[in-house]
């Protein structure tokens, strides 16, 4: 378990951000690996987490299915690559955002992201969310947009494992999370975030068949000897160090589109 305390990143104006979050590891409320000391508000509620998951992994697996069929790929495809009975960096964040009373306060929460796993289930109740919309064909451009929540709906991000295996046909979109709009400001935002995450020991080269794009066709051949563990640190250490910047991928048409 981890905790990041409010404002330790920085925002796209270098200003701290305005969240702080507990992650729980999932491997370590599964039992794959020993948990640790939990604080008092997280103990307290380890069943709730545990039940959590009983209900939100037929979800992501049911997704996951849906998204292996509609490219011609095996059903069990992406469930594969991420068993919850194998060793990975899934985790829960639960994260709190405080309310943004005062006009200095109505600024970026958390910075334009994408997620780094394959399928994110987020659950909240403030606004607050919003996707970057990709620039339209005609030259428009990309323009953020709020992203509500609907009572008993989660909302579901693509992260960039989706777009490394299916050649960039899945497309991880870039989002951030700035104050909820109105008078929904005044109060605090929790969300709770569930983030899949590859098996550690999991490849990340493209997958072959269905409809994924054939690598001899465009010669990308980027990260395919790389396992999920060290694609993952890869990618922190590149956003760290700022020789990435974040952008949304994906979105290439299906192999016979
Ligand atoms: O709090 C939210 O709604 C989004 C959180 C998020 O994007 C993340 O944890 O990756
Ligand atoms: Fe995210």
């Amino acid at each position: 378990m981890k905790y990041k305390a409010l404002g330790f990143t920085k925002t796209e104006t270098k200003q701290p951000d305005r969240c702080e979050f507990f992650m729980l590891s999932q491997d370590e409320l599964t039992g794959l690996a020993p948990a640790p000391q939990y604080p008092q508000p997280v103990a307290t509620g380890l069943t709730a987490f545990g039940s959590y998951l009983a209900h939100a992994r037929p979800i992501v697996e049911l997704i996951c299915r849906v998204l292996a069929m509609n490219l011609d790929l095996p059903p069990s495809t992406f469930m594969e690559k991420q068993s919850p009975t194998s060793k990975s960096g899934t985790l829960i964040r639960l994260i709190k955002y405080p309310a943004s009373a005062s006009e200095v306060d109505r600024r970026t929460s958390l910075v334009n992201h994408t997620d780094m796993g394959t399928i994110t289930l987020l659950a909240g109740v403030l606004g607050g969310l919003q996707i970057l919309r990709p620039p339209t064909e005609s030259g428009g451009d990309e323009v953020w947009e709020h992203v509500k929540s609907e009572p008993n709906c989660l909302i579901v991000n693509m992260g960039d494992a989706l777009v490394q295996w299916t050649g960039g046909v899945l497309r991880s979109n870039v989002h951030r999370v700035t104050y909820p709009p109105g008078e929904q400001a005044a109060y605090d935002r929790y969300s709770v975030a569930y983030l899949i995450r590859a098996s550690s020991d999991c490849k990340m080269e493209r997958l072959q068949g269905g409809r994924i794009p054939d690598k001899e066709v465009d010669g990308n051949y980027e990260d395919d000897d790389i396992l999920a563990d060290d694609w993952e640190r890869k990618k922190n250490m590149a956003l760290i160090s700022g020789k990435d910047c974040v952008k949304s991928t994906g979105g290439n048409p299906m192999r016979g589109e």
